[in-house]
């Protein structure tokens, strides 16, 4: 035998020096959930040991976060039922929960660049994503409220806006307006393969924001989300969103679409974005407290996994876990 592999795995030195992919903090976009009150740390139940935060203990996590490394964080809000509607009022509020979100990390991390999430889930009395009517989601004037939340959030501050929605042209009406009103630098974040997928679970708790059981309501989002057979559209959905203006695109879930985070890393030139989401977060906390999984050895191998599927960066609710690992 003239070629023998395990030459190259002989001990730790040999292997991390060959090692083809390593996750790194500057690999991580941080997701935050934010309420309203005052020294509110509240842990959500389906999503053991991750928080949603009022503005004041924000800014401490926040400073936290870019201690450890942690440079960018993706912002969501919790908002209180009574600011809910069907036309995401509060979303565009100038002093809304969001826009008061956006300017506290900023005053407290100037330096951190802040995403926001752009949907109207958290905000919509029927946890639908756009406006809905007759039994249907609203393509055209979901996708005008949208840039116009994201013009919102662009005044408040945000570096970035992350379209989380899934409705058509969306990008391109952020785009224009953006442009329109000045915000050139302000760069979008498209999940554009974003699939109807049933690991959402858990951050629907998180935000409240599951889609609501009622007549004329649909009852899921699979006529905006996608298929999770489709492979195809997820590479025609995400050149159109970087054709429509988006600098980042994404994939999410992660873990069971990485083939597609391959094929899309491959047909694009912009950085590829993947969404590690709550219910694989879910899953790896509840079988390591029941022992069944070793929890630092499977999260540091699920996002490397990530990373060498292709992803440029990973949100994920492990990203703090992750810096204390590698470090
Ligand atoms: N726009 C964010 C989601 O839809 C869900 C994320 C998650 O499940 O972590
Ligand atoms: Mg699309």
């Amino acid at each position: 035998m003239l070629i023998r592999n395990r030459r190259l795995r002989t001990g730790e030195a040999i292997r991390s020096l060959v090692r083809e992919t390593a996750i790194t903090p500057n690999d991580f976009l941080v997701p935050l959930f934010v309420v309203e009150g005052k020294n509110v740390k509240e842990e959500i139940a389906s999503m053991p040991n991750y928080y949603r935060y009022s503005l004041d203990l924000l800014e401490k996590e926040v400073k936290e976060l870019w201690n450890l490394g942690l440079k960018s964080v993706l912002l969501f809000v919790k908002v209180p039922e009574k600011l809910k509607d069907n036309a995401g009022t509060e979303a565009l509020n100038p002093d809304g929960l969001m826009q008061r979100a956006v300017k506290t990390v900023k005053n407290a991390v100037p330096e951190m660049l802040v995403m926001t999430d752009v949907a109207l889930d958290p905000y919509s009395s029927f946890g639908h994503d756009g406006i809905v009517a007759d039994g249907k989601i609203l393509n055209d004037d979901s996708a005008a409220v949208l840039a116009e939340m994201s013009l919102s959030h662009a005044k408040a501050g945000a570096d970035f806006v992350a379209p989380s929605d899934m409705m058509d042209g969306r990008i391109f009406e952020m785009r224009s307006l953006l442009e329109d009103e000045g915000f050139h630098d302000t760069g979008i974040m498209s999940y554009s393969a974003k699939f109807a997928s049933a690991f959402y679970g858990p951050f629907r708790d998180a935000l409240d924001s599951a889609p609501v059981d009622a007549k004329d309501i649909p009852k899921d989002k699979k006529t905006y989300q996608m298929d999770p057979a489709n492979r195809d559209e997820a590479i025609k959905e995400t050149l159109m969103d970087i054709q429509e203006g988006a600098d980042i695109v994404m994939v999410k879930p992660g873990l069971c679409y990485l083939d597609i985070v391959r094929d899309i890393k491959n047909a694009v030139n912009v950085p590829v974005a993947v969404y590690q989401v709550s219910g694989e977060y879910a899953m790896i906390k509840a079988a390591a407290e029941r022992g069944w999984l070793e929890h630092d050895a499977v999260v540091l191998e699920q996002l490397t996994a990530i990373k060498r599927a292709g992803a440029t960066l990973i949100a994920s609710y492990f990203a703090k876990d992750a810096v204390k690992l590698i470090y």
